[in-house]
């Protein structure tokens, strides 16, 4: 399959390359501060169990011009939130009409930016539940396990790309995995703002207090709105909180997986807030925040953190400096 990968980052450059070593046609868009160093040597893309696959440059087509979306029989979206309007405007004007477009993105809103800008195409939600992170040039690592999910529909798109490093699977639900994974994700800024790692973030007790309690705050919005949520981990969504609140010995037997992360991995808007990159704080923390309002259920850990990171806090801050600074009930 021809594959055009709009957005050239951790996702889009660690997926496309164990793609491309299978043997899809994969062309990546991006910036030239990312493709020059693959033209240079080859893409390298290694796993938390040892996989290491290295694709010269010659097997994938690596262009900072949006007229390459015009070779795509599917278009795998990978860049962050606010990218994601001008994608969908160039994938208008260049990808063909009939080529599928699938977001692999984190929060609610970029499918349905994508779906805005592209009326009648085949465009689907999708899923990635693990983490990839730079690992030198021309290098990315996935740190975390799990497998795709994509909305299903015409085409057995999964079935055509599942591999047996990438697994890809359909869903009729795709709703609620998005909004299971976006509970998770509330943690990013929350890893963001501790400056450590995730492993170690998550070793922490306080830490892990307050992600449970940001979890909790979000579980209860989303039972107030009624919307479905799908579990992204192996633990149900409304058990999360309760495991990450047990003492770190307990906790480290009952989630051995969660604990299986790279050691250097972070989220990746902690490498945003470090680069001073815009974050997705407003779909993810955001999301929360304007259901709460809606449902009038109060989100004061999100409104806090949400805050912190819009007023271009960058820490590391303890989690006794958020829960400082908040009020109502969390604080
Ligand atoms: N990293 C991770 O572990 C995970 C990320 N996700 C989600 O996946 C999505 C992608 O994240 P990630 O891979 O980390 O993002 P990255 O920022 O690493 O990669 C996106 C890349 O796309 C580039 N880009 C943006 N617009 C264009 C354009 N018009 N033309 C060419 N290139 C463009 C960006 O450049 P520039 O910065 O210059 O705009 C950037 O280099 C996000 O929604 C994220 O939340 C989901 C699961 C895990
Ligand atoms: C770390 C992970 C996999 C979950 O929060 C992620 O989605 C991200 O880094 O954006």
């Amino acid at each position: 399959m021809k594959l055009v990968i709009a957005g050239a980052g951790s996702i889009g450059c660690y997926c496309g390359g164990v793609l491309a070593d299978a043997g899809h046609e994969v062309t990546l868009l991006g910036r030239a501060r990312v493709l020059d160093p693959m033209r240079q040597n080859v893409l390298t893309v290694t796993d938390y169990s040892g996989m290491r696959k290295t694709i010269p440059a010659d097997r994938l087509t690596l262009s900072e011009d949006p007229a390459c979306l015009s070779n795509a029989d599917l278009v795998l979206v990978a860049v962050k939130t606010g990218a994601t309007a001008e994608m969908a405007r160039l994938i208008a004007a260049h990808a063909p009409a009939a080529a599928p477009v699938i977001s692999w993105q984190n929060g609610m809103e970029n499918a349905r930016t994508l779906r805005t800008a592209l009326p009648g195409r085949d465009v689907r939600a999708g899923m990635v539940p693990f983490n990839v992170v730079p690992a030198g040039p021309a290098t990315w690592h996935r740190a975390t396990s799990g497998d795709i999910v994509i909305q299903s529909g015409p085409g057995a798109l999964a079935r055509r790309l599942s591999l047996p490093d990438l697994p890809v699977t359909e869903t009729d639900g795709i709703e609620a995995v998005q909004w299971g994974k976006l509970v998770i994700n509330l943690n990013n800024a929350l890893n963001a703002l501790s400056g450590l790692t995730l492993r170690d973030q998550l070793l922490n007790r306080d830490w892990r207090r307050l992600m449970a309690d940001q979890m909790a705050e979000a579980l209860a919005v989303l039972a107030a709105s009624g919307r479905p949520v799908a579990s992204t981990t192996p633990l149900p969504a409304w058990m999360t909180p309760h495991i990450l609140r047990l003492p770190t010995p307990l906790f480290s037997r009952i989630a051995a997986r969660m604990l299986t992360i790279d050691p250097a991995a972070r989220t990746s808007m902690a490498y945003d807030l470090d680069a001073g990159r815009p974050t997705e704080i407003d779909s993810l923390q955001g999301e929360i925040i304007r259901l709460g309002r809606e449902t009038g259920t109060p989100t004061p850990i999100c409104d806090r953190v949400a805050a912190l990171i819009t007023q271009g806090e960058t820490g590391p801050l303890s989690p006794d400096q958020i829960r400082a600074g908040l009020h109502g009930p969390g604080g």
